[in-house]
């Protein structure tokens, strides 16, 4: 890939005497939001903290900008900025006084600071909790604070450790939104374990499961290698099973309830317009049809279960 931001090479690391991460592999370019996906112990926040420079990996190498973390990290580290699962805030300052403290951190020099404070405020949407003790704001604004520490120095790479952990739905869209603002003009690594929450965001997903790589794409061809399957279906006046299985393509039937069904289909495109003409012209009455969005989920878990890995 050409001008990619970062590059992972045959990444892997042992704690104390098991492997968290095996031979990762991956590249990611200048701009746009790559998804890291995976479940609870996959390794996601290990490959994150060594892409960071915030642990050292037991083999392979990371370069940031073309910079090998190992080599030189403060140089590599110039162009990350870091949002770990457990934010590094700092309750008793102020939002002003914690992102002046994180820039100085991050070597800025002092007539930036004040301009580079002031961007990084405007663009998360805290410019007005600027004297505000960080312990006083909600959770989301916490994490629009440590967002913007993240971003303070201007950073190429932004990557953040399941960002709306934690969030109530409200913070979760607005975090989310921030994060699409921020990735317009650098690369933001996006880790969560919500397929769904990866799907809304990403451009690229790459998937880590018990320690390796079993996926690794654009999004666009993760959801056409998982179409759903089945369609979710509202009947006022369902039929039995075996008129449903006379439409073309129908596979099974399950009746979720009296009148709501989930009807298997064999990959036939138009099976929505088949049911619809067959409720039509048999008086079902369809209320509601809609792709069964929660069969990708179980495509992710036959995706993650290790006998399908790479
Ligand atoms: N400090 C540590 N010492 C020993 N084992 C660890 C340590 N940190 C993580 N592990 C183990 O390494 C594996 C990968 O963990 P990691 O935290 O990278 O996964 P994750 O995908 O980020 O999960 P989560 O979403 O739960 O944070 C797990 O089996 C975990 O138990």
């Amino acid at each position: 890939m050409e001008s990619s931001i970062l590059r992972i090479e045959k990444l892997s690391h042992r704690y104390s005497t098991s492997w968290a991460i095996r031979d990762i592999n991956m590249e990611i370019g200048p701009t746009g939001i790559v998804g890291l996906l995976g479940s609870n112990g996959a390794g996601k926040s290990t490959t994150m903290n060594i892409v960071c420079g915030a642990l050292n990996q037991t083999e392979g190498d990371v370069y940031i900008n073309g910079v090998n973390m190992k080599e030189d990290p403060q140089q590599a580290k110039r162009d990350i900025g870091f949002l770990p699962q457990q934010p590094p805030l700092y309750m008793d300052l102020t939002v002003d006084e914690y992102l002046r403290y994180c820039a100085g951190l991050r070597h800025l020099p002092k007539d930036k600071m004040k301009s580079a404070v002031k961007e990084a405020k405007e663009r998360c949407g805290v410019d007005h909790f600027s004297k505000r003790l960080i312990r006083n704001l909600s959770g989301g604004y916490r994490q629009r604070v440590g967002i913007a520490q993240a971003i303070v120095h201007r950073p190429k790479l932004v990557v953040l450790d399941e960002p709306t952990n934690g969030l109530d739905p409200n913070q979760i869209i607005e975090v989310r939104s921030l994060i699409k603002e921020i990735a317009r003009d650098r690369a933001v690594i996006f880790s969560s374990h919500i397929l769904s929450e990866v799907q809304i965001l990403c451009k690229e997903i790459r998937m880590i499961e018990n320690g390796k790589i079993v996926f690794s794409d654009t999004m666009d061809t993760f959801n056409n290698y998982v179409e759903p399957h089945s369609v979710l279906v509202h009947l006022e006046n369902p039929p039995v099973e075996a008129e449903l299985l006379k439409i073309n393509g129908v596979t099974q039937v399950e009746f979720l309830t009296e009148r709501q069904l989930r009807i298997y289909f064999n990959g036939e495109q138009d099976i929505t317009e088949r049911i619809v003409a067959a409720s039509v012209h048999n008086g079902w009455r369809l209320r509601e049809i809609s792709l069964d969005k929660s069969a990708l989920d179980e495509i992710f878990k036959q995706l993650s279960h290790p006998s399908s890995k790479q």
